[in-house]
């Protein structure tokens, strides 16, 4: 399933709408820790065509209404990252906008929802308001400054150094979320060694699928085994994975994603993992390769 922009709700018109696609991890390896217990990444990451919509109309103060299929436990209060993020572009001056958010994303899932919101409120309030964006967008959230970006990218630091990659060869991603609740600082915590290799200095350009499927097969999301160890299910996600090039964990967990080299085969293991397993959250949807 792509999600298609959505209709703005009933209420003030829109004057712009965006969507916010998930973001994945398609490595995720933990070269080291600073003193400030953040951990230093390497990772590959990618957006792919699922996602929130974020829509703004203009208004005399700031509000958020939420909707959507997963709306149910996102905060609509000022714990919101799209709320933080107005909250740091507006910088006390007190301007309005009305956003609704439509969410389609698990939260809390390895797959940068609220961080996608938040960079999407970013861009659209920063043309509303006409105020430039702000540098330090790391403050609202580690994933935030990849969430500003659109095609493939090597993520390092903290989240916070981006190098952007050639494009990808076509593919296509299933996205499975068993739905357990896993907490980033925990799975980051359970991690015993936190100093293992990063990916090659060099990443190639890859001439097809096969070798792109080849590199990723050698490279590692460091943040898999404790997320396993403390929600088992994710194990069986990837299991039910197993007809994909290649299947991992995205980010902290518990969503998992399988690679296909076709929408149709993508398609066809999504159906067949929702009827197996209904209530697990699954997509299919492009890989945003360039
Ligand atoms: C692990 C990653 C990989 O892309 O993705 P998710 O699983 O969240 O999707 C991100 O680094 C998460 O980004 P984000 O969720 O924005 O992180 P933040 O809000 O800044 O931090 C949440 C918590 O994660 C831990 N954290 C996060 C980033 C990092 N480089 N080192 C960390 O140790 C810290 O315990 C921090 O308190
Ligand atoms: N717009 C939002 N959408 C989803 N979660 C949000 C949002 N704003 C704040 N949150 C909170 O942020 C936390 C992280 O959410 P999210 O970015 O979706 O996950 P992850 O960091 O695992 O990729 C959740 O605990 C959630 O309560």
């Amino acid at each position: 399933m792509t999600v298609m922009e959505d209709a703005a709700p009933a209420g003030p018109v829109a004057t712009a709408s965006r969507m916010a696609w998930a973001k994945v991890n398609l490595t995720l390896h933990c070269t080291g820790q600073r003193a400030d217990g953040y951990h230093l990444l390497d990772s590959l990451v990618v957006r792919v065509g699922v996602g929130d919509a974020l829509h703004v109309a203009p208004a005399e103060i700031l509000t958020l209404t939420i909707s959507g299929p997963r709306a149910k436990g996102v905060p609509t209060d000022a714990r919101n990252l799209v709320l933080r993020a107005a909250e740091m572009l507006d910088a006390g001056a007190g301007r309005g906008a009305a956003l609704h958010l439509v969410k389609h994303l698990p939260a809390a899932a390895g797959i940068g929802g609220g961080s996608a919101d938040a960079a999407v409120a970013l861009e659209l309030l920063s043309a509303h308001w006409g105020v430039p964006l702000p540098a330090d967008t790391a403050r609202l959230g580690a994933d935030v400054p990849v969430c500003l970006t659109r095609g493939p990218q090597r993520m390092q630091g903290v989240g916070e150094i981006l190098t952007p990659l050639p494009p990808l060869p076509a593919c296509h991603i299933v996205l499975v979320n068993p739905g357990v609740d896993v907490p980033t600082p925990a799975v980051f915590a359970a991690l015993t060694d936190k100093n293992q290799p990063p990916m090659p200095d060099v990443i190639p350009k890859f001439a097809n699928f096969a070798e792109f499927v080849d590199f990723l097969r050698l490279q590692r999301n460091d943040l898999a085994a404790p997320a396993i160890a403390r929600a088992p299910v994710i194990a069986s996600c990837l299991e039910a994975l197993s007809d994909a090039a290649l299947a991992r964990m995205s980010g902290s967990g518990a969503t998992c994603f399988g690679i296909y080299a076709t929408a149709k085969e993508a398609e066809t293991a999504a159906h067949r993992i929702t009827t197996a397993a209904p209530n697990w959250w699954v997509a299919a949807a492009p890989i945003l390769v360039a």
